[in-house]
């Protein structure tokens, strides 16, 4: 009997597959007898084609998801430029800018403690073609230090915290790097000056050998296709496609696929141009969510507003545990209408600095005024 693992997502069924793990058996690869036209063939040779007919299948449903921006875009059913708005404005309507919501959201805040939650990629610093200069401006920095002076504010991301921490530089905030699956509090200074960061939670820690191991072997099989990247993210790992010719992406996802059926514990999702490798425990952006409003003592409080912005699929997981709850909102940073379970949208990161900006002078003038 051969087993053959497929990749998956826990979340949406991502790159078009459905399935957890797909065992093939020689005898039970029919369901009922074959039909007779296949005996033309002999056996073996016809269940290789199947498997390759079923692969290539398989790799065709990958590219046309790698196609999709992240969260899913939303087609327009037609390809005239009138429906488009027409589509644009309908979405708009649906999801309306924050900045113009602004007094809504406040008023929402009011007698209650905002905890700030912000994805790092497309929100706080523009989507850019090197990952490794993906960098935070000095103004949007000192927006969020502002912030965090304010609320308690976690940065929630796909990176790596030491990668994510490089870049944002400062103290006074929660990360929640690898999707959630590394959570640290703001960093302390000790009696000898030293400032400390405190881990809370790593439910992935066991999987730090097999990511070390997969991103060698990925950055081998990957180093032929021109413009591919695989990014160590410490309890995950991603494949960037962004500078990858479209007539390579089936290539690279072959490598990927090959890769990942000898590591069933591992699962696909997929960002903005990347392909998400991470393993397969029931843990995310929300549950990362839910856990730091629990360490901050708002588990079944009503006195609590989370804001969650992002701009990720991955932040979808977040905005969906926004919705569960029934508090606070969930902000999509998009230019252009995607499926979402976002509240409110913002266009890109000078919007959402903006937003941040007009949150901190509110606060200061409500405890001003208090
Ligand atoms: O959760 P996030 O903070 O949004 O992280 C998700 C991925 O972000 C990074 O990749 C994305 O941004 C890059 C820089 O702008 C861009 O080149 C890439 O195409 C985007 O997918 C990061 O490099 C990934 O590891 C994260 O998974």
């Amino acid at each position: 009997m051969t087993n053959q693992n497929v990749i998956v997502s826990d979340r949406k069924p991502i790159l078009g597959l459905k399935t957890i793990t797909v065992s093939v058996s020689n005898s039970s690869l029919f369901s009922s007898s074959p039909p007779t036209a296949y005996f033309t063939f002999p056996r073996r040779k016809f269940l290789k084609l199947h498997e390759d007919n079923l692969g290539a299948a398989k790799i065709a449903s990958w590219v046309d998801s790698m196609r999709d921006s992240s969260p899913t875009r939303l087609r327009s059913s037609s390809h005239d430029s009138v429906s488009d708005n027409d589509d644009k404005t309908s979405w708009i309507v649906r999801f309306p800018s924050a900045l113009s919501m602004f007094d809504e959201i406040v008023n929402a805040a009011k007698g209650k403690t905002i905890v700030m939650f912000l994805d790092y990629d497309g929100t706080l610093s523009p989507i850019v073609e090197d990952p490794d200069k993906a960098y935070i401006t000095h103004e949007m920095r000192d927006v969020v230090k502002d912030v965090a002076l304010n609320f308690p504010t976690a940065i929630v991301t796909g990176r790596s915290i030491d990668k994510v921490r490089s870049f944002v530089k400062l103290n006074e905030i929660y990360y929640a790097g690898s999707h959630g699956m590394d959570i640290e509090s703001p960093s302390n200074e000790n009696t000898y000056g030293e400032r400390k960061q405190g881990v809370l939670f790593q439910p992935a820690r066991d999987f730090i050998p097999m990511i070390e191991k997969v991103v060698k072997i990925l950055e081998e099989k990957t180093k032929w296709i021109p413009g591919a990247m695989v990014e160590n993210n410490k309890f995950c790992l991603s494949v960037h496609f962004r500078r990858v010719d479209e007539k390579r992406w089936a290539a690279l996802a072959e490598q990927v696929k090959s890769v990942l059926v000898d590591y069933p514990t591992l699962k696909l999702t997929q960002g903005r141009k990347v392909l998400e490798i991470r393993p397969t425990i029931k843990w995310d952006k929300g549950q990362a969510l839910n856990f730091l409003l629990k360490s901050l003592g708002f588990e079944n409080s009503e006195d609590v507003l989370p804001v969650y912005i992002g701009d990720d699929r991955t932040d979808e997981d977040a905005f969906k545990v926004l919705r569960e709850r029934g508090q606070g909102f969930g902000i999509l940073v998009s230019k252009v209408p995607k499926d979402t379970n976002a509240s409110y949208s913002l266009q890109d990161p000078s919007q959402v600095s903006e937003f941040l900006k007009r949150l901190v002078e509110w606060n200061r003038k409500t405890v001003g005024e208090e």
